[in-house]
């Protein structure tokens, strides 16, 4: 289902649970949201619907990625670039990696683990601070 965006920074900047199972339904408001934002969004944590559990996706070309309790377990080059995000006005300055690599569960509850570099790498950058109550 289609949720609106959470602005509230209160919720925001609360560290988010671990998700487990009967979380599952969370992917898929998480999945019609962002379709729903596709013109200015290609990420978003379960906090920016409301959910405050470790839940994110991300737009990686034309996949719609959910994970759930991401971690990075490793990251290289820092970098300075300019952010922007759906629940705050305006761009922000902010230091990402240029390289990550991710562990998570997926969908079918399976542990997973992938390289990112580059755009993709930054926006789950971006997705687990929410994760962590981090704004950008
Ligand atoms: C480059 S990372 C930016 C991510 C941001 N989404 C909010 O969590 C967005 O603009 O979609």
């Amino acid at each position: 289902m289609i949720k609106p965006i959470n602005r509230d920074v209160n919720i925001l900047r609360q560290v988010s649970q671990p998700a487990s199972k009967a979380d599952l339904p969370v992917a898929q408001d998480l999945r019609d949201t962002l379709t729903a934002n596709a013109n200015r969004c290609v990420g978003m944590a379960a906090n920016m619907i409301g959910v405050t559990k470790r839940i994110i996706i991300a737009s990686l070309g034309p996949l719609q990625v959910v994970m759930f309790n991401p971690q990075i377990v490793a990251k290289s080059g820092p970098y300075q670039v300019q952010e922007g995000c759906l629940s705050l006005s305006g761009q922000r300055s902010t230091t990402r990696f240029q390289k990550i690599r991710v562990r998570f569960t997926n969908e079918q509850w399976e542990q997973q683990e992938l390289t990112l570099t580059a755009f993709p790498a930054e926006i789950i950058q971006h997705e687990l601070d929410h994760c962590n109550g981090i704004l950008i």
